[in-house]
């Protein structure tokens, strides 16, 4: 336990830690002596001559001294360590996350980590304010009253060394039961939390099905497994830790058995058995405080787990000083990718491949167009050109250096995004448009407002630029956030700008004002739109189909009519989708 949160910590942070474990061990060794010292002074105050315990008291007096002030010291420096360590904690876990792949962030992954933060953390930053000091005195003391016990009565000291790896095998033996099940409980629980989260964002879809009252069952399901799981903590955690406290009571019934024999042969004073009888207890109490505390720490255990699992997260490799790309052109050579598996935790098996020997190029400046099927993979080839991954086999280049030579800021600069799920945050539209660009003047604001087709929401809603987005931008229209989150790729200004499906909330009034956006980029930078729409596509310098992972088509719009292929069956379906939808709205 002291390892891993060491571990955790890492060296840097791991030095208050250290120096209040030496606190705790010199306070469990001075309540060791002082109940050790209890021994001689009852001796005395029984024994034929009770003036001589004045030197005895007087120790007694000054070891309890040391020791309040030591522990007052540990009491302290405890509450301050588990507020460094959760300081710490949160730090390095930024740190990790910051040093991880975008493509690392699954939802359930996201979950986990918000979970480390906040609940594992907090939990954490317990152990050495209220865990550690009753912990550590619960192993210590009984071991110096053991070795104290010497001094009085070898036979004595002997039997309670004899019962220390008893009682240590039954402490792992019903500790292990209630990590194990805890483990259970918590898996469970998280399970029933992400849900109920599920629950509540699929309200609309679950009334629109009037699913709504009769609940679903995939909640009611995790509910159960969790209500099960905690039934089994309680019922098959409970009898370990009373074994545990049965064979704490069966070591002092041991000792008192031992020194009533030998007070009855003679080999033992009545004083002397009252003082060893006294220390015998005191070691059972000690010990008895170690099962009590043996849940919390296994708990706490499985949460120091769960956060080295993810602080020993591999980070994305990444150059020491980086080079620097020659132009914004793309080229992907015989790029295969398949996606890490998703379970939740750490571990991740390659799945079967999404990519197969993927060569293209895009030039710069220029429009290319992907086009293909649901799940043909345009968004992983999108995806695989800002290093969200890396590829499984082959090299994804962007003028000339290969991306995994490139530094992150750098690569960061030159690519700007607009995905398909549009992310806002829950300020204004104007802070949501300057985080592209944060120094950006209002000159420039206005200009990619502008091409995004923002201006005129600006202008329509009564705060304007002020107008608050809602939590996830849910206060503004699909078409509204897509715009919101074109304008702020624009004002990013990055040489390279990818649109996945960025027109697809958009009416056809303002599909045309991003059809114009990207003509007039078109000239400056580099474009890959991933696009279902014709006018896009129509006007691109070169179409690529994706089919299956495979680019199985490649050239312009009247070169890929011609060849009459995928390409063309698919434009004579949106001609008629499009003609359709135009001639119902007219
Ligand atoms: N993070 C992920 N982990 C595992 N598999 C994924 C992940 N993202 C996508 N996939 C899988 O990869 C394949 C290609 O997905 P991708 O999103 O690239 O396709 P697409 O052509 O963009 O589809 P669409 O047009 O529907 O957006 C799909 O089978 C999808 O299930």
């Amino acid at each position: 336990m002291i390892r891993q949160l060491l571990r955790a910590l890492g060296p840097e942070d791991s030095g208050p830690l250290k120096r209040l474990l030496i606190l705790l061990t010199a306070a469990a060794v001075l309540q060791g002596v002082a109940f050790a010292l209890l021994v001689p002074l009852l001796r005395t105050l029984l024994g034929p001559d009770p003036h001589d315990v004045w030197p005895w008291l007087a120790a007694l007096g000054g070891c309890s001294a040391g020791y309040l002030a030591v522990q007052a010291a540990c009491l302290s420096s405890g509450f301050t360590v588990g507020s460094g360590l959760a300081r710490a904690l949160h730090h390095r876990l930024a740190d990790t996350a910051l040093a991880l792949p975008v493509g690392w962030f699954t939802p359930g992954r996201a979950a986990e980590l918000g979970s480390l933060a906040s609940g594992s953390v907090i939990q954490l930053m317990n152990v050495p304010a209220h865990l550690l000091r009753p912990c550590v005195a619960a192993l210590l003391t009984p071991a110096t009253l053991a070795v104290a016990t010497f001094f009085f009565d070898w036979r004595v000291a002997v039997a309670l060394l004899a019962s220390a790896p008893v009682l240590a095998a039954v402490y792992i033996w019903s500790t292990s039961v209630v990590q194990r099940l805890d483990q259970g409980r918590d898996t469970a629980s998280r399970e029933a939390a992400d849900r109920v989260l599920e629950f509540a964002r699929s309200q609309p879809v679950l009334r629109a099905f009037g699913r709504a009252a009769e609940g679903y069952t995939e909640l009611d399901d995790a509910l159960l497994a969790q209500a099960r799981a905690d039934r089994a903590l309680i019922v098959r955690g409970t009898p370990g830790l009373v074994t545990f406290a049965f064979a704490a009571r069966m070591v002092l019934a041991l000792i008192l058995a031992l020194t009533v024999e030998r007070l009855l042969d003679g080999s033992l004073t009545a004083p002397t058995l009252i003082a060893l009888a006294v220390l015998a207890a005191r070691f059972v109490d000690a010990v008895s405080a170690a099962g009590d505390l043996g849940a919390g720490l296994r708990t706490a255990q499985n949460s120091l787990e769960r956060l080295n699992s993810v602080l020993g997260e591999k980070p994305f490799p990444q150059p020491f000083a980086g080079q620097r790309p020659a132009d914004a052109s793309v080229l992907f050579s015989g790029v295969t990718f398949a996606y890490p598996s998703t379970d939740r935790g750490s571990e991740s098996h390659p799945s079967a491949p999404v990519l197969d020997a993927v060569t293209l190029r895009l030039p710069a400046p220029g429009v290319t167009a992907l086009v293909g099927p649901s799940g043909a993979g345009k968004t992983t080839v999108a995806r695989l050109l800002a290093r969200f991954f890396d590829a499984t086999e082959g090299t994804v280049a962007i003028g000339g250096v290969d991306v995994r030579d490139i530094h992150p800021d750098q690569l960061t600069a030159m690519v700007s995004f607009v995905f398909q799920d549009v992310f806002l945050f829950g300020g204004t539209i104007e802070d949501n448009v300057r985080l592209g660009d944060p120094a950006a003047t209002d000159e420039q604001l206005r200009r990619a407002a502008a091409l995004a087709g923002l201006d005129r929401v600006v202008t329509e809603l009564p705060d304007g630029w002020a107008t608050r987005v809602g939590e996830g931008g849910t206060a503004l229209s699909g078409g509204q956030r897509q715009r919101v989150s074109i304008a702020r790729a624009v004002l990013k200004d990055a040489p390279i700008l990818v649109l996945d499906e960025a027109t697809a909330a958009l009416d056809p009034e303002n599909e045309s004002v991003v059809d114009a956006a990207v003509s007039s980029l078109a000239h400056e930078k580099t474009l890959l739109v991933i696009a279902h729409r014709l006018r896009t596509v129509q006007t691109a310098d070169q179409i690529l189909v994706l089919e299956d992972g495979r680019i199985t088509e490649r050239g312009t719009h009247r070169e890929l009519l011609a060849a009459g292929g995928t390409y063309t069956a698919f434009w004579q379906q949106r001609t008629t989708t499009e003609g359709w939808r135009l001639g119902a709205a007219s």
